[in-house]
């Protein structure tokens, strides 16, 4: 490690964090800073691969129920809770408003985390009665995201060991953190005619888009895949498309390991040095397939001004470029006029560039 595929592209590194060091925390910081990219390798505890398993189980069974039942909890809905929670209908959000023009071929379901009480957002069946499993997911993806950001402020010389977790704690406040079951259903004409099913093979030279491409918003994304249903791929810096195995090493990890990628906002935080790399889902076989992301964000009222550390300051030059992008991305001026976002603030403007609210 690390070694390169057929391509020359340096492979993602599989990180083993139950032994929290120096070292693991500069593997983690060097992964972020170049791929935006690492995997954990499931140590079986922090979340169990039972719980994972059932989590795919009650996906697969919300998403088969009849469309009319699922659109009772419709995204944004006063039913499901409000804005940015419930079920995304099929094509009813495009990842890539500039690069495509009809939305995604794909369907998801919003949860946030429990707040301001203990209870979960109105579910519809079958989330409904596994209340406890979701809330026990949605709180281990938690505590894994505040192990990987508190390695990254071990690596970062951050003076105040707890600066991340304390900006990530839940129970202080409101966030943006959204937990996200997404199903990709197999449509026979997307995977063989681009999607305009008139059998004309017009798109041929095409790849078939089933998320397109785009950067997580947040500060750290968790991502769970199932075996054998591939697609995901990431923009390397030359420009090509990268695809990430659901498992990279299947010879020595029964359970896959878990993804991890850096989203905008902690870029933004970072001066640009953690990188939040661009990424999409690809038909690759047209099979039908399951995911779940867990979008970690810190409290709304974070103040995004650089993380306090030596080492992102002394990145301000290099990273000046990236911070430019990031900029475009949120709609600032690209130089910046010394305002502050919050972390609010920031996830509104992205959200304004997806669904136009
Ligand atoms: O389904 C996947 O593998 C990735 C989905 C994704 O990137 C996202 O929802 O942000
Ligand atoms: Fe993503």
């Amino acid at each position: 490690m690390p070694h390169s595929d057929e391509h020359g592209h340096t492979a993602i590194p599989v990180i083993e964090i139950s032994k929290p060091s120096d070292e693991v925390a500069q593997q983690v910081l060097h992964a972020a800073s170049t791929h935006g990219f690492l995997y954990i390798k499931n140590d079986g505890v922090t979340i169990p691969p039972k719980d994972i398993a059932d989590m795919f189980k009650l996906s697969k069974e919300f998403f088969a129920a009849p469309k009319e039942q699922k659109a009772e909890y419709a995204i944004h809905s006063k039913k499901a809770g409000g804005i940015n929670r419930g079920w995304v209908s099929m094509q009813g959000e495009s990842l890539d408003p500039e690069g495509q023009k009809q939305g995604d071929p794909k369907e998801a379901f919003n949860i946030a985390p429990p707040y301001p009480t203990t209870t979960l957002q109105p579910l519809p069946s079958p989330f409904q009665e596994s209340s406890p499993l979701i809330s026990r997911f949605q709180s281990s993806c938690h505590t894994l995201c505040t192990s990987i950001l508190a390695l990254l402020g071990t690596a970062l010389h951050i003076p105040d060991p707890a600066y991340f977790s304390t900006r990530h704690n839940q129970s202080r406040g409101p966030s943006g953190t959204i937990f996200r079951m997404l199903y990709y259903p197999k449509t026979c004409a997307q995977g063989e005619d681009g999607g305009d099913g008139d059998g004309d093979g017009d798109e041929e030279t095409t790849t078939r888009i089933r998320a397109g491409a785009h950067s997580d918003y947040g500060s750290v994304t968790l991502l769970f895949r199932l075996p054998g249903q591939p697609g995901l791929e990431l923009l390397t810096k030359g420009g090509g498309w990268m695809s990430v195995p659901v498992n990279p090493d299947e010879e020595h990890l029964v359970d896959p390991p878990i993804l991890v990628n850096i989203g905008d906002l902690l870029c933004y935080w970072t001066n640009g040095m953690l990188k939040s790399t661009v990424h999409r889902v690809t038909f690759s076989g047209g099979e039908e397939r399951y995911s779940m992301a867990y979008f970690c964000h810190p409290l709304d009222e974070v103040e995004l001004s650089a993380v306090p550390s030596r080492i992102i300051e002394g990145f301000r030059e290099e990273g000046a470029e990236e911070l430019r992008v990031q900029r475009r991305r949120l709609g600032l001026s690209e130089d910046g006029d010394g305002e502050v976002l919050t972390a609010r603030g920031h996830l509104d403007r992205r959200l304004k560039v997806t669904y136009g609210i």
